[in-house]
């Protein structure tokens, strides 16, 4: 294997510690063209769709790519944003308040930065960035509570491929799941309480959890388990009678058998057998996206009041809540541990970031 030269690399340079925050990745734009750079990134990777690739590619380049980009951009022109996509526009955000949370904490000198596992800024981009600044010790952290192949590893694969192009490597740290972190729980369930408390309480409440093919799981994905512990524990935590809470999985693509029950169908019923109030809450996810701002928050709700249902709320993700930052700090943090942060930043360098959060402050 041939080792890219590394003319950046400083030999007196200090050592410092470094987050990538990493997440599924977003089309950097809601049209056709952009969408199907987009999906054929997403859907050629073999962790996603497990299909031998001489039968899947045939299919995903003359059929796929041809028809879902236009339809999909469409949905994706309903949720966009004048800063551009709901999960890049959080996913950025979250990043920033990491490395704020950490700063508060007297740790200014940990790096924070985010990346993008399809699309931009790439897993490798930011790698880079890292390296060529001086990071020496970097903590793999997926945006995904609950591990699965399909993204959890994808990341990794990610990872490991840069890893792969390098001379000199930084030492690297890889989270594998924070889906029964308590901290993580207590956010979500703070999250629900904060809505309650402005609208009183539902007749159900819906966990929904993007699906994955079902025979991933007696394959021995632990992802349909991970979720199922999530959904108990923060149902515990809220003290709701079982028969208020159900767990779903949406999201569904193709033809085979996910895992269910299903969301939309799910929703059709409590509607069909006059439900008045549903919460659908999204756990799994901790940025607003696509899946939550379009599917659950105007597909699924019409789905359920179409069939009968009075009032459908779509309770917000965790997004840039300020205790699941503080959640999200301490599961780094504990992985971080027996690494040094390294230098402080130089004072102008100080006053830079200082002026950043203030500017966003303002603003947010
Ligand atoms: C084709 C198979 C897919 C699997 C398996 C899958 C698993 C999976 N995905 C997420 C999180 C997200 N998925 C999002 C969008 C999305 N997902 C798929 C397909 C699979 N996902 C597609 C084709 C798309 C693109 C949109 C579309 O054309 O329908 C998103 C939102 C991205 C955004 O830009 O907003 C997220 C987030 C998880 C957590 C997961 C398995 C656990
Ligand atoms: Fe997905
Ligand atoms: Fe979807």
């Amino acid at each position: 294997m041939k080792h890219q030269a590394e003319p950046s690399y400083r030999h007196d340079q200090a050592e410092h510690t470094a987050v990538l925050w990493v997440n599924l990745g977003t089309p950097d734009a809601a049209t056709a063209p952009a969408l199907r750079r987009y999906l054929a990134e997403f859907l050629s990777d073999p962790r996603v769709v497990e299909i031998p690739r001489l039968v899947w590619l045939p299919i995903l380049h003359g059929i796929i790519l041809r028809l879902r980009p236009a339809k999909s951009a469409a949905k994706y022109a309903t949720v966009w944003t004048e800063q551009g996509s709901p999960l890049a526009v959080w996913t950025r955000a979250q990043a920033h308040r990491l490395a704020e949370a950490f700063a508060q904490a007297g740790r200014g000198a940990l790096r924070v930065l985010p990346a993008m596992r399809y699309g931009q800024p790439s897993v490798a981009r930011q790698l880079d960035a890292l390296k060529a600044e001086g990071a020496t010790r970097v903590l793999i952290l997926p945006a995904y509570p609950q591990y699965s192949a399909t993204t959890t590893a994808s990341v990794f694969d990610a990872v490991y491929a840069w890893a792969g192009r390098q001379r000199r490597l930084p030492e690297l740290r890889f989270v594998n799941q924070y889906h029964d972190d308590p901290a993580y729980i207590e956010a979500l369930a703070r999250r629900l309480e904060a809505h309650w408390a402005e609208h009183g309480r539902p007749d159900r409440l819906v966990l929904s959890f993007h699906g994955v093919p079902e025979r991933t799981l007696t394959l021995g994905d632990p992802y349909h388990c991970q979720c199922l512990k999530t959904a108990r524990l923060l149902g515990e935590r809220l003290g709701l009678p079982p028969e208020q809470l159900l767990t779903t999985f949406q999201s569904r693509f193709g033809k085979a058998k996910w895992l269910e029950p299903y969301t939309e169908p799910t929703l059709v019923a409590l509607g069909q057998q006059g439900i008045g109030r549903v919460d659908v809450f999204c756990p799994g996810f901790v940025a607003d996206c696509l899946e939550t701002l379009e599917e659950i928050a105007q597909e699924a709700r019409h789905a359920f009041l179409e069939a009968g249902g009075k009032v459908f709320h779509h309770v917000p993700c965790l997004n840039a809540d300020p205790a699941w930052i503080e959640a999200l700090a301490g599961i780094a943090s504990r992985h971080l541990q027996g690494w040094p942060d390294g230098p402080a930043p130089e004072p102008a360098e100080r006053a830079a970031r200082c002026t950043r959060a203030l500017a966003r402050g303002a603003k947010a």
